[in-house]
């Protein structure tokens, strides 16, 4: 099936975007999976990527950090444009990159450490910090987080005795705790029950007065609930992108309407 691209001019990011995809095509060992991507990621807003299993989702979430080269056979072509530098350009230091776009995974993976050394872990990474002063750093990522209550007196435990979700929200402190400008979700509740994944959305509502956030889902409701913009992809290709609301109340293509009513995916 061919699938006519979304146009720029069709997209809906109005203020400058933090994030721009130009051209972006992606091979995994010569196998094509992005298609010419053109996508603007609205800054301090959350946007959705959306599509059936396959369709190149976490392929374009990986893209945003490079997470992809330390493989040899894999290559990104085109530019993504991060506040106007291209982070594709081997010139734009991982380093740099990954202290800018933080990225919290399907499944928690806490360091096997004490909650408190998880957070600090990647914060002596970049900055050497007096103790009093990085004791607040893990203390205000842990409350952003929404786990300061439930873990300020287990500070020194292991990380991996808290729940799924609480270990979810730990990740999500350690993300913050570099102070990132962007915040990549990939499928990040996918692994929890109701209750902790309500409590990731409504996390995800808050930081995003703060953060660029872009998150992969395959939950419909969540993508509904969490986005103000939703893109939906479809074999490598954006299909359509938009208004969260438009998007899922009033998609323009077909194949969107098929996947959100559940006719196909
Ligand atoms: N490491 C890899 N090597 C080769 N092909 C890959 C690799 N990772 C992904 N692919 C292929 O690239 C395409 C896009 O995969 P991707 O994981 O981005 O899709 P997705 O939409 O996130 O899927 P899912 O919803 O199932 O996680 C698929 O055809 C997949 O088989």
């Amino acid at each position: 099936m061919t699938v006519a691209p979304v146009s720029v001019a069709e997209t809906v990011v109005t203020s400058a975007p933090k994030i721009t995809a130009r051209n972006l095509n992606f091979y995994y060992n010569g196998y094509q999976a992005l298609k010419n991507i053109n996508l603007d990621i609205a800054e301090r807003k959350v946007t959705a990527i959306i599509g059936p299993s396959g369709c190149g989702k976490s392929t374009l979430l990986r893209v945003f950090n490079r997470i992809y080269s330390i493989y040899p056979k894999l290559e990104a072509k085109g530019e993504v444009m991060l506040d106007g530098e291209n982070i594709l350009d081997p010139s734009f230091a991982l380093n740099r990159l990954r202290s800018k776009v933080g990225m919290v995974f399907q499944k928690p993976v806490p360091f096997p450490m004490s909650i408190y050394d998880n957070i600090a872990y990647g914060i002596k990474h970049y900055e050497k910090l007096p103790r009093a002063e990085m004791d607040n750093r893990v203390e205000q990522a842990l409350r952003q987080a929404a786990l300061w209550d439930e873990a300020k007196d287990k500070l020194k435990q292991n990380a991996l005795g808290l729940s799924g979700g609480q270990q979810q929200r730990l990740c999500i402190a350690r993300a913050i705790a570099l102070k990132p400008e962007v915040i990549l979700f990939d499928e990040p509740t996918s692994a929890l029950d109701p209750i902790a994944t309500s409590k990731i959305e409504q996390l995800v509502e808050e930081l995003k007065s703060q953060f660029t956030i872009v998150i992969v889902t395959h939950n419909m409701q969540q993508a509904s609930r969490v986005s103000d913009h939703t893109a939906f992809m479809y074999l490598g290709d954006l299909v359509e992108f938009g208004d969260t609301t438009m998007i899922f109340e009033n998609p323009k293509q077909k194949m969107t309407e098929d996947y959100i009513t559940g006719r196909y995916g």
